[in-house]
C-alpha cells in the first residue's frame, strides 16, 4: 500500500528538499508529484528555487538507472540509501545541469552529508564526487545489448522497453521513452460556459501569464509561465487543469445537450466537468467512482466551474449493471483505471513501481467496467473507453477482448477532433504517443451499441 502522507521539511536548501522528497518516494512509496507540489505550496516556495526544486526532483528520479550506471565504479561497499540518493541527485546535476558550478556541487552534497550523517560519511561522498569529477563518468557505449542500453540510457526497467520495442518497433521506443524524460507542459482547458478562449488568454495575460493555443485541442491553452492553480481564472473556473490529451476522451464521446451520461471512473472528474461543459450545462451526469472519498473532488470541480448537471454516487463500476436501470444512459465513458505508462513525465515514479503482473490484473478490471457499461446504454448509444496507456495488452488487446464478447457493440468512427489526430486513428481506435504532440501518452476507443 501506498503511504500518501508525506512531509518535508523546508530548511530553505533546495538540495536538502528535494532529497526528503526523493526519499520518501523511495521508502514510503509517496506520490512525486503530490508530495512536490504540497512541498512548494505549503511553504510557498519561490519561483526560482520551486523551478530548481522540480528539477532536481524530478531529473534525479527520471534519471535513476542511468545515474546508478555512473556511480557503480566509484562506489565499494554497501551504502545507506539516502547517501546514494544524495549522490544520484549530485551526479545528475554534473551531467544534466551545465549551469550549476561542479565544486558548488560537491560542497552543497557534503554539507548535506554532515548535516545528516557524520563526517566519515562527508568524506566519502566528497571522495566518491571528486573521483567522478577527475575520471569522468562511463561511456554508455560499453553497453553491447541494444535494449540493456536502452533501458539504462532512458532509464526504464528492461521489462518495459522489451514490451514496447515488441509492440512499436526500436525507434519509436526510444523517441518514446526519451519523451518521458522531457518536463511536461502545462496545459489548462478553458470553461466554454464562462469564457471564450480569446477571453481566458486575456485574463491570463492580466495576471501576467502567457498563453498560447494548443495546436491539438481547441479548448486547451499552454501555459509559458506561472502556475495555473494559483490564478483568479483558475480559482473563478475560468480554466481547468488538465493535460490536452486528456482531452480527447469527451470530444470524442461528444455528449449532447440533453442527454443522460454515465461517467464510470470519474474521479477527480476533469472529464466528468469537461462534458458538461460540452453539453453546455444541459442534460445529466450521472459520475460515479469506486472511492466514495473522490467524489467530493468532483464536486469541487463542478461548484468552482458553475455546473449544475452532475450528481454523483460511490459505484464499484465491476457491479454497476446490478445496480442501475438498463438502457438508461445515451452515452458512457469508461476512464478506466490503467498501468499509467502514458504519464511517466508527469509521474516518473511509475516507471520503477509497475509489474509486468499488473498488466492482467488490469485489463480484466478493464473488462468488467466495459461489461458493465453494455446493458446500462440504450441502443444507438455511444460508448468511450480511454486510458492514459501506450500498452496494447490494456488498450488493443481489451478492445479486441471486449469485443469478441459483445456482439451487439461495433467500433465507429471517430469524428469531432481536429484532422492532425483523426488522421492517427485506426478503425475506431486513436492512440496518441507523448513524443507526437508533447502531450500524454492516451488511448481513446469508440464503440456503438447497434442492437
Ligand atoms: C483514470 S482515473 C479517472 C480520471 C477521471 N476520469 C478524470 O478525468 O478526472 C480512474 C478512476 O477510476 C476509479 N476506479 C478504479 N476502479 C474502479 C471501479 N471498479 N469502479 C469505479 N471506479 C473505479 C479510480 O478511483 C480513479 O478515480
Amino acid at each position: 500500500m501506498r503511504k500518501k502522507k508525506e512531509n518535508v521539511i523546508w530548511n530553505g536548501n533546495v538540495r536538502d528538499a528535494a532529497l526528503s522528497i526523493l526519499l520518501a518516494v523511495d521508502n514510503h512509496q509517496a506520490y512525486s508529484n503530490l508530495l512536490l507540489n504540497q512541498t512548494i505550496n505549503k511553504y510557498e516556495i519561490k519561483t526560482k528555487d520551486r523551478a530548481l526544486l522540480t528539477e532536481l526532483t524530478y531529473g534525479t528520479l527520471q534519471y535513476k538507472y542511468t545515474l546508478d550506471y555512473f556511480l557503480d565504479p566509484f562506489i565499494r561497499g554497501k551504502i545507506d540509501t539516502w547517501v546514494r540518493w544524495l549522490l544520484r541527485l549530485s551526479v545528475y546535476q554534473m551531467v544534466y545541469l551545465s549551469k550549476i558550478p561542479e565544486h558548488a556541487i560537491v560542497n552543497e552534497a557534503v554539507e548535506i552529508a554532515k548535516r545528516r550523517g557524520h563526517k566519515g560519511i562527508a568524506s566519502m561522498v566528497n571522495g566518491i564526487l571528486r573521483s567522478i569529477l577527475r575520471m569522468g563518468i562511463p561511456s554508455l557505449e560499453k553497453i553491447k545489448d541494444s535494449i540493456e542500453r536502452i533501458s539504462i540510457e532512458t532509464s526504464h526497467p528492461r521489462w518495459i522497453v522489451e514490451i514496447l520495442v515488441d509492440s512499436y518497433g526500436l525507434e519509436t521506443t526510444v523517441e518514446m521513452l526519451k519523451a518521458n524524460n522531457l518536463p511536461p507542459r502545462q496545459t489548462v482547458r478553458v470553461n466554454t460556459l464562462k469564457a471564450t478562449v480569446k477571453e481566458a488568454i486575456e485574463l491570463l495575460s492580466e495576471e501576467g501569464i502567457e498563453a498560447e493555443k494548443s495546436k491539438i485541442i481547441p479548448q486547451c491553452l499552454v501555459l509559458l509561465n506561472g502556475q495555473a492553480s494559483r490564478t483568479k481564472a483558475f480559482q473563478n473556473g475560468i480554466i481547468t487543469i488538465q493535460d490536452e490529451s486528456s482531452m480527447m476522451p469527451a470530444i470524442v464521446l461528444n455528449p449532447k445537450p440533453g442527454e443522460r451520461v454515465l461517467d464510470m471512473c470519474a474521479a477527480p472528474g476533469g472529464k466528468t466537468t469537461h462534458m458538461a461543459e460540452i453539453m453546455n450545462n444541459k442534460g445529466q451526469i450521472l459520475a460515479t467512482d469506486i472511492h466514495p472519498h473522490k467524489l467530493a473532488l468532483i464536486e469541487e470541480n463542478c461548484e468552482r466551474l458553475g455546473i449544475n448537471i452532475v450528481q454523483t454516487a460511490p459505484i464499484d463500476g465491476r457491479k454497476a449493471a446490478a445496480t442501475m436501470q438498463p438502457e438508461s444512459f445515451e452515452a458512457i465513458l469508461v476512464d478506466a483505471p490503467c498501468s499509467g505508462l502514458g504519464v511517466i513525465r508527469r509521474k516518473p515514479d511509475i516507471k520503477y513501481t509497475k509489474r509486468k503482473e499488473d498488466f492482467d490484473r488490469l485489463q480484466e478490471i478493464q473488462l468488467e467496467l466495459l461489461n458493465n457499461a453494455v446493458p446500462l446504454l440504450k441502443r444507438g448509444g455511444r460508448l468511450v473507453y480511454s486510458t492514459c496507456t501506450v500498452s496494447k495488452k490494456e488498450n488493443e488487446e481489451t478492445v479486441e477482448a471486449f469485443l469478441a464478447s459483445h456482439p451487439e457493440m461495433k467500433l465507429a468512427k471517430i469524428e469531432h477532433l481536429p484532422e492532425i489526430l483523426l488522421e492517427k486513428q485506426q478503425d475506431g481506435m486513436l492512440q496518441v504517443f507523448p513524443q507526437d504532440f508533447g502531450s500524454d501518452g492516451f488511448f481513446v476507443a469508440l464503440f456503438e451499441k447497434v442492437k
